[in-house]
């Protein structure tokens, strides 16, 4: 694997993507960089490609775990994917040993293969319930012609006992195991060619709470034991935070925040984490924090919004200084305007939607007028904001929702909504966070954060 002497010094400090954290003796495992993988649309409605993962840079630090966490559908799996060569890259780049993962081919690629491994969030689906458990695990080492017969049958019984398993078990098939053993049939086949670095896709996210303690210990005596670099993929925050050594959070095909598990929790900076880790029951985070409610859903990844991808829902967002004064309820009601009007404009819209609107027909749900009667009750707008309102209005009355979405961006947004964070280092430890609030001149996300969630609603 390859030595890291110095490493983000190709790229300007604070702006690159990988973590800073590092010292001189840590080896890097994988390097990502600008990663970027675009599904284009196959199908007959031509259309935007889904921007699954959208300019991502990190290290994998050798015998490390490193969480990667976010909502569902924010990009994880296929950021593991494309790491581990099984999806195309469309554009950047994933380098493990000094090779470029994208342009592998014969017996580099095979050497990548072997070396980096996944372990699947369900072993129902992952495993073929026609083979025996012996056969399961021994078919990768078939597959890459590992040593003779005898010493694959020795290798396979081994891997059994190693991941708590009984020899008897070899002649059995998944469907005779509990879904805690057939998870550790998943990983003595991840296991099998000895690899050094594994992807694990919500490996416990199937199973019992009692079973996953049980999964999570087996891994984490498997990386002591064997030298294993992990990148742990999870939504439940408090698994990730019990494993992982750093923390990656991902919004929206993007890593918003990257640094140490016990700083990123105890301290949160980037707006979307903050909110993330206080949407936790009986809070693991640290912070004394009320709870962050983000408005509606991300986001999609076929449209994501100028700017800085969390703009659309940042509770921290920055505001024009001409509107600073409106009340937090007033501006509850122009975000709010905003992501209907998003919503209607075809953003986030789904394959019925694009249907529709292929075919020319309305796609927008209920009248908008009513809409902002509802919205804007009992709401006090000056009479600049007003008079944008009504601008937006009247393309929004014409279906012209896409200029309405313009016209209040044009008069209510800010720097969020034209330029697209880079990553600050925000602390000693060398975690980033792609916020522009981190830059000088700006209150921190978590100050704002905490003045508009205790500001009094008009
Ligand atoms: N093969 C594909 N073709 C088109 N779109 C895809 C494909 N695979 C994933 N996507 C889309 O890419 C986006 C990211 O999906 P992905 O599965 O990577 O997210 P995730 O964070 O792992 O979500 P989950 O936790 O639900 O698995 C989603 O919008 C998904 O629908």
């Amino acid at each position: 694997m390859s030595r890291s002497d110095e490493p983000g010094t190709n790229e300007e400090p604070g702006r690159s993507g990988a973590n800073p954290a590092s010292t001189d003796d840590v080896e890097t495992v994988v390097e990502v960089r600008d990663l970027k993988k675009h599904y284009e649309d196959e199908g007959f409605l031509t259309g935007d490609p889904v921007r699954a993962v959208d300019g991502v840079s990190f290290d994998v630090y050798e015998g490390e775990t490193l969480g990667l966490v976010g909502e569902s559908g924010c990009g994880k799996t296929t950021l593991g994917r494309t790491i581990l060569g099984l999806e195309s890259v469309t554009a950047g780049s994933v380098s493990a040993d000094g090779r470029d993962v994208a342009s592998l081919s014969g017996t580099e690629l095979r050497e990548w293969q072997r070396d980096a491994q996944m372990v699947f969030q369900d072993p129902d689906s992952s495993l073929n319930d026609r083979m025996t458990v012996g056969e399961i695990i021994r078919e990768p080492l078939d597959a890459h012609d590992w040593r003779g017969r005898p010493e694959r049958r020795e290798r396979v019984f081994d891997l059994i006992e190693r991941v708590g398993l009984n020899e008897e078990h070899y002649y059995r098939y998944p469907h005779q195991f509990s879904g805690g053993q057939r998870q550790r049939v998943g990983i003595a086949r991840a296991l099998a060619l000895e690899p050094e670095f594994i992807v694990l896709d919500e490996p416990v996210s199937a199973l019992d709470v009692s079973v996953q303690a049980r999964i999570i210990n087996l891994l984490e005596e498997l990386q002591e034991e064997l030298g294993l670099t992990y990148l742990f993929i999870a939504h439940d925050l408090s698994v990730v935070r019990h494993i992982a050594d750093r923390v990656a959070v991902m919004y929206l095909g993007n890593v918003v925040e990257l640094g140490r598990t016990e700083e990123v929790y105890a301290d949160p900076a980037h707006p979307y984490t903050i909110s993330l880790l206080s949407a936790i029951p009986g809070s693991i985070a640290e912070t004394d924090r009320e709870r962050v409610v983000l408005r509606g859903a991300p986001p999609s990844p076929r449209d994501p919004p100028r700017g800085c991808p969390f703009v659309t829902r940042c509770p921290a967002k920055v505001r024009p200084d001409e509107f600073a004064d409106l009340p937090e309820g007033t501006w509850n009601a122009l975000d709010a305007l905003h992501s209907v009007l998003r919503e209607r404009s075809g953003s986030g819209t789904g394959l019925t939607e694009r249907l529709k609107r292929s075919l020319g027909l309305s796609v927008g749900d209920g009248d908008i007028d009513e809409i902002v009667d509802d919205l804007f009750a009992g709401v006090t707008l000056t009479d600049d904001a007003d008079a944008a309102v009504e601008d937006a209005l009247e393309f929004a009355r014409e279906g012209e929702d896409a200029e309405a979405v313009a016209a209040l961006r044009d008069t209510f947004g800010s720097v969020c909504n034209r330029e697209h964070p880079h990553p600050h280092v925000v602390d000693d430890s060398g975690r980033t966070s792609r916020c522009v609030r981190h830059e000088e001149g700006y209150d921190s996300p978590a100050e704002v954060v905490d003045r508009r969630l205790s500001r009094p609603r008009d």
